[in-house]
């Protein structure tokens, strides 16, 4: 049944009774609030060859729906398909730069014979459903991120050799093919496409799903923004004052602060998600501070020096990484391959040497899950500003 008709049957024979009218006015007022309408399992968005069956409801962001569903032609391969409302006009732009950076992710691949850009999901579909008022692009399927790893099942992500693990892949993998001169992964793929993430977190990067597993796959380019000039394809100059757009506790100091970021800022968010990997409890000493400000001044004594109490969890030689990141500008170009083979580096050190990093540590841990599901809910992270609209 589609939705339509769906929605169809749900409606009321005698209209124009008292109660038909507060509903509709319970209901005008829930949509005034912004309450959007969700899909059922086995509703269905048709869209050209494609005909969309929801099986599930994978989770709700601020913005939209991610719906586990299939393509009728195909049950037995199933996909992400993720809303966005059309209430709202600055809304709209979060899907619209999803899908540019995905294509651009798309293309990079094809020139690439398929190769690199694994950390990545794969463009499917995109399309609107009136139904539902709402945009809609459908994407390969990945597992839970890493934020409901640790939370919903349980899964232990700062166990031996997993953090260093997970700091690599979210960054960028060691070159393993001599032939492919350009492996570029999750973080430093992104910004070898042009564009930087901005919203670097454990809930924004997810585990792969059935033998993808033990890859980290970076998600939710909503608020990407490319750094490149379109017409020269240099490096665009930074813009005067831009608006808090992110999450305020991984988010960089200089969009804590309003300054425009750079490359070295989504790294400086990497930083924020590894060490929470690393100590869950102490790594992001700011966790339990409240404010912009007040947060801000936090971060700029972890980048400081004066926080001993963040690498109670985190290997002291992270500092290094620390102090590196600290050294770059606006325009800078991270230098990658120093990061990942410091971290290779120190994951041999502390006694859990990588040598295969296609294997992730956390793979088997899953399959014991602890959560039930996954579902919607309120996270402690979830302190996203609005979009700065560019
Ligand atoms: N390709 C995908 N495969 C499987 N699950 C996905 C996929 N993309 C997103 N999800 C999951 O869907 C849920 C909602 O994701 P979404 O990116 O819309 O919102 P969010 O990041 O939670 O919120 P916001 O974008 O408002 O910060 C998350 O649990 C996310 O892990």
């Amino acid at each position: 049944m589609t939705l339509r008709e769906r929605l169809e049957r749900s409606r009321p024979s005698r209209a124009g009774s008292r109660e038909q009218k507060s509903r509709e006015q319970k209901t005008a007022k829930k949509k005034k609030k912004g309450e959007r309408k969700k899909m059922n399992p086995d509703d269905t968005i048709k869209n050209g060859p494609f005909t969309w069956k929801v099986v599930t409801l994978l989770g709700s962001g601020g913005f939209g729906d991610v719906y586990k569903v299939y393509d009728e032609k195909n049950k037995s391969k199933q996909y992400a398909l993720k809303t966005e409302s059309e209430d709202g006009k600055k809304t709209m732009l979060r899907l619209k730069v999803e899908v540019r950076i995905m294509m651009a992710i798309t293309a990079a691949r094809k020139a690439n014979h398929g190769n690199g850009n694994k950390h990545f999901v794969e463009f499917v579909d995109r399309g609107k459903s009136d139904d539902l008022s709402c945009k809609f692009v459908v994407m390969s399927l990945v597992g839970p991120s890493l934020d409901d790893c640790r939370r919903k099942y349980g899964v232990c992500l700062n166990d031996r050799s997993t953090p260093y693990n997970i700091a690599i892949q979210s960054l960028e993998d060691k070159q393993t093919n001599e032939q492919i001169k350009s492996i570029f992964q999750a973080v430093r793929d992104l910004h070898a496409l042009g564009y930087l993430h901005r919203d670097i977190k454990p809930a924004n990067f997810a585990v792969g799903f059935g033998p993808t597993e033990p890859t980290v796959f970076m998600l939710d380019f909503g608020i990407g923004r490319s750094f490149l000039d379109p017409t020269t394809k240099q490096h665009r100059a930074p813009r005067k004052s831009v608006k808090f757009l992110g999450t305020l506790r991984y988010a960089s100091r200089a969009c804590m602060k309003g300054i425009d970021q750079g490359r070295k800022d989504d790294v400086e968010c990497w930083i924020y998600m590894v060490f929470d990997i690393f100590d869950p409890e102490d790594g992001i000493v700011w966790k339990c501070v409240s404010g912009r400000d007040k947060i801000t001044r936090v971060k700029d004594d972890f980048f400081a020096g004066k926080i001993k109490e963040a690498y109670k969890g985190v290997p002291l030689n992270m500092k290094t990484i620390v102090s590196y990141v600290e050294s770059l500008r606006f325009q800078s170009a991270p230098d990658y391959p120093f990061m990942i083979n410091f971290l290779y580096t120190m994951s041999n050190n502390a006694g859990f040497p990588i040598n295969n990093i296609n294997t992730g540590a956390w793979v088997g841990n899953l399959k014991n899950k602890k959560g039930s599901g996954r579902s919607s809910g309120s996270r402690s992270d979830k302190l996203s500003g609005s979009s700065d609209g560019d």
